[in-house]
């Protein structure tokens, strides 16, 4: 039995190549239908909704009045998680903060563009930002800190997390680690498209946000899109993907072993080898079964269902060129150059979110440790968004300040064009009209 799908990728037709770069999320179109009634019921009818799809769809044990994580869940989740995971967690954010303390901007930066006039940008915090923290088809810890470091960095005075109950009606307990951990402590217990809608709306128990940002299963991304007219939903961020470049400098079960790293996330999500060396795709063919015995059943079938479906394999091409050309075709969520010399090939890779590098930097580290952030753009949109950061939690104001000697020159050429574009206010407000009253103020 073939243990991944193997495309010859010279031999393939035109639409063949086109096929590839699909993935799950290109078509929602059920889930979009599906979703919307849940957005309505949360819209109309608030936290007795909220409470019953925690019911229906999570199984959960949530009523309207334990939506909230209360302080004595928080401490409780201290003694539940074993201190090694701490540990890690506390390492991770360590990382995450520096990188993003790195990254935060200038609050304001200001430049003399002509004599006596100054222009320049300010960074303010949003208000008020929603994090969406998933749970189904595994628990994330990880995209907590990923979500709640950059936005503490950036100083947003309202956050929120959103992520779905277990049967138990509890919240995860290493993600309630990780949430204080990195500085938030207002968590509520609904997930899924339902999640969306009440942060976007509001319900007696949660406070409407400006804006959220998280990954999340199709109901999530579904819910962003529906709702993208009421609150401000970040960058799109779905079924987890990876592309493995590999050159012929590594083992392919090298590339077979980082390969099932994002092919285990669900039957959703999309994983590819991209090699032209015909010794590292036959080497990564044979080393999946070895890898398979190594996992769980669970990891195991979803990562067989996306590398024998539609949304992975190992792709042979003809030349490294030709490798780079699918790429930055595809562009990847993630994206690992697996090659001794992995920046003689960086140059040549335009479009990936993420892009790691070497034989030492697996997407694992990535996702947990390092400190770039993991939360990313899917399905493509890595050709216009990049990863979450602290830029996703501040707007940016334009100031600008000219000096009465710089006024002069100023009024003249705005004057004119305020009268091509047909505007008599715009005119008469940089006209002599205007030198009138300032005299007056002066006396
Ligand atoms: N792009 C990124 O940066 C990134 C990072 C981490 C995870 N991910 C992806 O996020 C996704 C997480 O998905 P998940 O399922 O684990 O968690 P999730 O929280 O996104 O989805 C679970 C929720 O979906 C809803 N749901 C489930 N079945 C439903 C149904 N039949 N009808 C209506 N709603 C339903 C439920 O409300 C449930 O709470 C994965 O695809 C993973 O690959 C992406
Ligand atoms: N790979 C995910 C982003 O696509 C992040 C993650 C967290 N935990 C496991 N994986
Ligand atoms: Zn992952």
């Amino acid at each position: 039995m073939t243990s991944a799908r193997f495309y010859d990728y010279a031999s393939l037709s035109a639409e063949e190549k086109a096929a590839l770069l699909r993935r799950s999320e290109t078509d929602i179109s059920k889930f979009i239908e599906k979703v919307a009634p849940i957005l309505e019921a949360v819209r109309t009818e608030g936290d007795a909704a909220l409470a019953r799809f925690g019911r229906e769809l999570d199984k959960a044990e949530v009523t309207e009045a334990n939506l909230k994580v209360t302080p004595a869940e928080f401490d409780a989740a201290f003694r539940e998680v074993d201190g090694d995971v701490i540990e890690a967690i506390t390492f991770g954010i360590d990382n995450i903060r520096r990188f993003h303390e790195e990254q935060k901007p200038e609050a304001m930066w200001l430049k003399e563009i002509r004599p006596g006039a100054y222009a320049g940008d300010r960074f303010t915090p949003i208000q008020s930002v929603a994090l969406y923290v998933p749970r189904g088809k595994g628990s994330f810890p990880s995209v907590t800190m990923m979500t709640s470091v950059p936005a503490v960095v950036a100083g947003v005075p309202n956050l929120a997390i959103v992520t779905p109950p277990a049967p138990d009606g509890g919240v995860d307990a290493a993600t309630l680690v990780a949430a204080r951990l990195a500085g938030v402590e207002t968590v509520y217990k609904v997930g899924g498209a339902q999640a969306v809608a009440a942060v976007a709306y509001g319900t007696e128990t949660i406070k409407p946000a400006l804006k959220i940002v998280g990954p999340g299963s199709p109901w999530v991304v579904a819910a962003k899109r529906l709702l993208s007219g009421v609150i401000d939903t970040g960058l799109p961020a779905g079924p987890s993907e990876v592309m493995i470049l590999a050159d012929d400098s590594v083992h392919g079960g090298l590339a077979a072993l980082d390969l099932l790293i994002e092919a285990e996330h669900g039957p959703d999500s999309s994983a590819y080898l991209v090699t032209h060396s015909r010794r590292v795709a036959e080497e990564a063919l044979a080393a999946l079964p070895e890898h398979w015995a190594r996992m769980t059943e669970q990891r195991v079938a979803f990562s067989k269902a996306v590398l024998t479906g539609s949304t992975g394999g190992v792709v042979l091409t003809s030349s490294i060129e030709e490798s780079y050309a699918f790429v930055n075709a595809y562009a990847p969520e993630h994206l690992e150059i697996l090659s001794e010399e992995p920046f003689i090939h960086l140059g040549h890779i335009t479009e990936a979110s993420e892009i790691l590098m070497g034989t030492h930097t697996p997407v694992s580290i990535a996702n947990f440790s390092l400190g770039p952030n993991a939360v990313l753009p899917t399905s493509r949109w890595a050709r216009t968004f990049g990863p979450l950061s602290v830029n996703d939690f501040v707007k940016r104001s334009s100031i600008g300040y000219v000096t009465p000697p710089a006024y002069a020159e100023f009024a003249r050429h705005s004057h004119k064009l305020a009268l091509y574009e047909g505007f008599s206010s715009h005119a008469n407000a940089v006209s002599p009209i205007r030198e009138t009253y300032l005299t007056k103020k002066g006396g």
